[in-house]
């Protein structure tokens, strides 16, 4: 199917997939995207990009004058995102292969948001997030361990925080009818430089 909508919250079986690489579902995908506050023309930043669905959700949501800079230290993870970039057709991302924080002095402007879906060096990476955050910037962290946000909020103090915690089951037929699976529970961070 050829995908010709800005909606968020892409369905999961729309991205080139590999076993190996975790990937942010859809539903949390629509949840995180809307706390990033996103307009047309943003620039944005997703560190983690794994399959490099959120990078797709940013690149349609921005439109082509805006920009995406996506960050990976996965090779496997890596080629996800350049086949999905490839798949949907997006010419305004940016790949960055590396580890943030050291991977994001390759962003040479200041950006509207960043997106965190990827724990490693998290405080170090929140920090260096603040300082390419534009007035009123926004940084969206999700997680599932709860001590992640305790590592966030160490670090966010001159930030205006809210915590989500996002718990999502999915209908499966079954022969008598629609029984609900529960998914895991996702943490979403969501801080705005104040
Ligand atoms: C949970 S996955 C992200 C899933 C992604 N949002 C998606 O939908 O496919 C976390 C990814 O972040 C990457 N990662 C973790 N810490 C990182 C860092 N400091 N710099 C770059 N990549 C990082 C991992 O290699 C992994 O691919």
């Amino acid at each position: 199917m050829t995908w010709n909508y800005v909606t968020p919250g892409i369905p999961d079986e729309e991205f080139v997939r590999d076993e190996k690489v975790p990937m942010t579902k859809e539903e949390i995908r629509s949840i995180l995207v809307s706390k990033l506050r996103l307009n047309k023309g943003y620039k944005v930043v997703d560190i983690g990009s794994g399959t490099g669905s959120v990078t797709i959700e940013l690149g349609l949501l921005v439109g082509q004058n805006g920009k995406v800079y996506s960050i990976e230290k996965d090779e496997k993870a890596l080629n996800l995102t350049r086949k999905n970039i490839e798949k949907f057709g997006l010419k305004n991302v940016k790949v960055i292969e590396g580890e943030a924080p050291k991977a994001l002095e390759e962003i040479d402007e200041k950006v509207h948001s960043i997106f965190i879906g990827g724990s490693e060096n998290l405080e170090e990476n929140i920090e260096k997030a603040k300082t390419l955050l534009l007035p009123n910037g926004r940084i969206v962290i999700d997680a599932i361990l709860i001590e992640t946000i305790a590592r966030a909020l160490s670090v966010l103090s001159d930030f205006k925080v809210e915590i989500t915690e996002a718990i999502i089951a999915k209908g499966m037929k079954t022969s008598k009818g629609y029984a609900m699976l529960s998914r895991n529970p996702i943490f979403i961070i969501s801080a705005e430089k104040v």
